[in-house]
């Protein structure tokens, strides 16, 4: 179907309003039926009635006078190219597993970087302690008032009008004074209330952390949480992408999943939108991926070489116990509210 839609979309012009209704329609409309191919007649709205004229003249056999031919041509081109971009712009929202996958793929390199950048500092544990900082009007840690306050920054300058992102402490969020960006409307409406981060959350600071950096207290309290809330935000984008993993399985295949998500059947969605030996994949490669970037780079051999700045098993360890289960808790979570 993806595919289908995505040839749809690269191949017809939009000519007119109601071609562009159609398109837009398309993304959220199962029941998608062929555009008419672009015909002659599509491009009567060519300026100063060109195409009347130049029927005329094909019709009775004339040659046009040729600046005629050349304005004609010209008018043809800018029509053909507005026609391109906007189909172009349009193509940008068809999603696929491919795509979707290859996101993903990306979003590995942001989340192995952001735990090498992380492994730089020790646990710094007074940033987490509730007790260690007294800020008049917050009750919480210093962490926890450093993401608050950040999020509330990002919030105003419209970071959770994308779809992809998930505060983390949602509750009171001031609004974007951004005008409104246009983003790809992909997912199913009712999936916004999907927002698994206190989870993410819990995990991260009680099964990653502890593994991953060095005991100890440096004092850098703010760039350590500046490091922390990177990889968190880059962990929870990741997980939070089941959304359009679950959107795109389902659209390839609604035949296979309306009976399971109809009878609520959270075990038979989760084993039929499982892929093992992608996951086995995904595994090798980040595993990989933490050995090349967080090598030491030497110019001469001065015995570093193979010094990794974190244990590549680490995160293929992360992936496997919580990054992929979560990311298909969020698949299954998206695909029970798809009918609603
Ligand atoms: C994300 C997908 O769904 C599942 C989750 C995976 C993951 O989190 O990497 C990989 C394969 C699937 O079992 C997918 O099919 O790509």
């Amino acid at each position: 179907m993806a595919s289908t839609l995505k040839q749809t979309f690269n191949v017809h012009f939009i000519l007119n309003d109601s071609d562009s209704d159609f398109l837009f329609g398309d993304i959220t409309n199962q029941n998608v039926t062929k555009p008419p191919p672009p015909t002659f007649s599509s491009f009567s709205h060519l300026p100063f009635s060109l195409h009347a004229l130049y029927i005329n003249l094909f019709q009775h056999k004339l040659s046009p006078p040729k600046p005629f031919c050349e304005i004609f041509v010209f008018c043809l081109w800018r029509v053909f190219n507005m026609a391109k971009t906007e189909s172009e712009s349009v193509s940008e929202m068809v999603v696929t597993l491919e795509s979707v996958r290859e996101s993903l793929i990306r979003q590995e390199d942001t989340i192995v970087f952001s735990l090498i950048e992380r492994a730089k500092y020790p646990r710094n544990s007074p940033l987490y302690d509730l007790s260690y900082a007294s800020i008049p009007g917050f009750s919480g840690s210093l962490f926890q008032y450093i993401v608050s306050q950040s999020e509330n920054l990002q919030a105003v300058v419209g970071r959770y009008e994308n779809p992809e992102e998930h505060p983390f402490f949602p509750d009171n969020l001031p609004g974007s004074l951004l005008p409104p960006h246009n983003y790809p409307q992909v997912l199913h409406p009712p999936s916004a209330s999907i927002n698994i981060n206190s989870t993410i959350w819990d995990k991260y600071f009680n099964q990653l952390l502890p593994v991953l950096v060095a005991e100890g207290d440096d004092g850098n309290y703010a760039s350590t949480a500046t490091s922390d809330l990177d990889c968190l935000q880059a962990l929870s984008r990741r997980i939070h992408y089941g959304k359009y993993v679950a959107e795109v399985k389902f659209r390839e295949a609604p035949q296979d999943y309306e009976p399971l998500i109809r009878a609520k059947d959270s075990d038979a969605l989760m084993k039929l939108l499982t892929f093992e030996h992608v996951e086995e994949m995904v595994k090798r490669r980040v595993e990989k991926k933490a050995m090349i970037f967080g090598q030491e780079v030497a110019l001469c051999s001065n015995g570093t070489q193979g010094k990794c700045k974190i244990d590549p098993s680490i995160v293929s360890k992360l992936y496997e116990d919580w990054v992929m289960p979560l990311t298909k808790v969020v698949e299954v979570e998206y695909l029970l509210r798809r009918l609603d």
